[in-house]
């Protein structure tokens, strides 16, 4: 893998990361796909509207089909028939937000499948293994995604165990690498000098890019917040940083000022299957009467599929009889307007004019239009 910086505006970066499945523009947004499918889309339908990556679940996929099972069947990509990059998650934050009764020890950590009860244990080698086994581009090593809050102490013992977890991920990685990329998780809370002993720590075993873990899990935005803007510029220059499970373009925004790269996150499919949509004008809820008899296209500023063939009554109408039809045409549209608005941002950072696209887009976001 190489991470090309093509142009720098302050901290924002505009790069190439060049995988053996093609090319990622960022900063990148990565579509997610829990069980191997970005909910209501084909992937014809993603690559069409832009999106060069997909992320995808180690824990969903290791539970159900069995990551052998995929492996037998060709792997990951002709499984799911998307042949760009993709990203797998280790499986650690799924296991803390989904499965019950796990059990961390410093070997790894133990969890009941959330499907059939069957009790299963992952190490940090386990979590490398079944990733590549599923054939996934860049890896994640296996981290314990501290909760919030978390009392400093509980904090500083977690990180001493996932730098420890982080190197031995990397080192049954290296013994197994044929081309693929792994990157390694900056845990520490809301802690910053703990967040700064943890990148020197996952820094000295090294990686092929770096993410900031353990955000966006119910602390409060200005933490969030402060914890970007001081450890993403000491986490390596030359390498991917990517910010898990971020997020709302306005976190986005931010996150892109102190130089992350990458993000992935369920708000924009997630929100479309609630008919929260996201729009030129501000985010817009579809199931609102105003809408009822509104023949006006979604967004007149976009060109989706969606926007250039049905009205909002329309939207309207198919989200209150629960059709599937509703889910698709809301899912591409946002994933459209996310994708458009990277591809925005990456043309505002290549023109120097990060800070004006900040701005124009900041009171934007803010407009909750009804
Ligand atoms: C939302 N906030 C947040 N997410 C986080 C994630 C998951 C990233 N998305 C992968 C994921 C998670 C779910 C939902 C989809 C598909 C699949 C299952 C993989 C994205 C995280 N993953 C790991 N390994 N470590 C973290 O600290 C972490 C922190 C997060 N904070
Ligand atoms: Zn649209």
């Amino acid at each position: 893998m190489r991470f090309k910086i093509l142009r720098k505006d302050g901290f924002a970066r505009n790069a190439l990361i060049e995988t053996k499945r093609g090319v990622i523009h960022t900063p990148a947004f990565m579509p997610v796909g829990t069980n191997g499918t970005v909910k209501a889309m084909t992937p014809e339908e993603i690559r069409e509207i832009g999106y060069e990556i997909i992320l995808s679940n180690t824990y969903h996929l290791y539970l159900r089909p069995g990551h052998e099972t995929v492996k037998k069947l060709g792997g990951i990509h002709k499984f799911i028939n998307w042949h760009g990059p993709i990203l797998t998650d280790s499986g650690g934050f799924q296991i803390y937000s989904l499965a019950s009764l796990r059990k961390i020890t410093s070997q790894g950590v133990e969890f009941r499948s959330h499907i059939d009860g069957s009790l299963h244990f992952i190490t940090p080698e386990k979590a490398i293994e079944i990733q590549l086994a599923l054939g996934s581009d860049i890896m994640m090593v296996l981290d314990e995604c501290v909760p919030y809050p978390a009392e400093k102490e509980y904090v500083e013992k977690s990180l001493k165990l996932t730098a420890d977890w982080a190197k031995r991920s990397k080192d049954y990685f290296e013994k197994h690498r044929n081309d693929q990329a792994v990157f390694g998780i900056i845990q520490g809370g809301i802690y910053d000098e703990l967040r700064q002993k943890a990148v020197e720590e996952i820094v000295k075993t090294g990686f092929d890019g770096y993410a900031l873990g353990g955000l966006s899990v119910g602390e409060p935005k200005e933490d969030m917040y402060r914890v970007i803007k001081n450890i993403a510029p000491l986490m390596p220059e030359e390498k991917p940083r990517y910010l898990m499970g971020v997020g709302d373009l306005m976190d986005v925004l931010h996150a892109v000022e102190h130089g992350i790269d990458m993000f992935d996150c369920v708000i924009p499919t997630r929100n479309a299957r609630n008919g929260t949509l996201f729009t030129s004008q501000g985010r817009i809820s579809i199931k609102r009467s105003e809408f009822k008899e509104d023949n006006s296209p979604l967004d007149p500023d976009c060109d989706c599929y969606t926007c250039r063939n049905y009205t909002k009554a329309f939207l309207r109408h198919l989200y209150m009889c629960r059709e599937i039809l509703s889910m698709r045409l809301n899912t591409i549209h946002n994933l459209y307007f996310y994708c458009r608005f990277f591809e925005k941002m990456r043309q505002a950072i290549a023109d120097g004019r990060f800070q004006d696209f900040k701005k124009e887009w900041m009171h934007v976001l803010e407009k909750n239009f009804s």
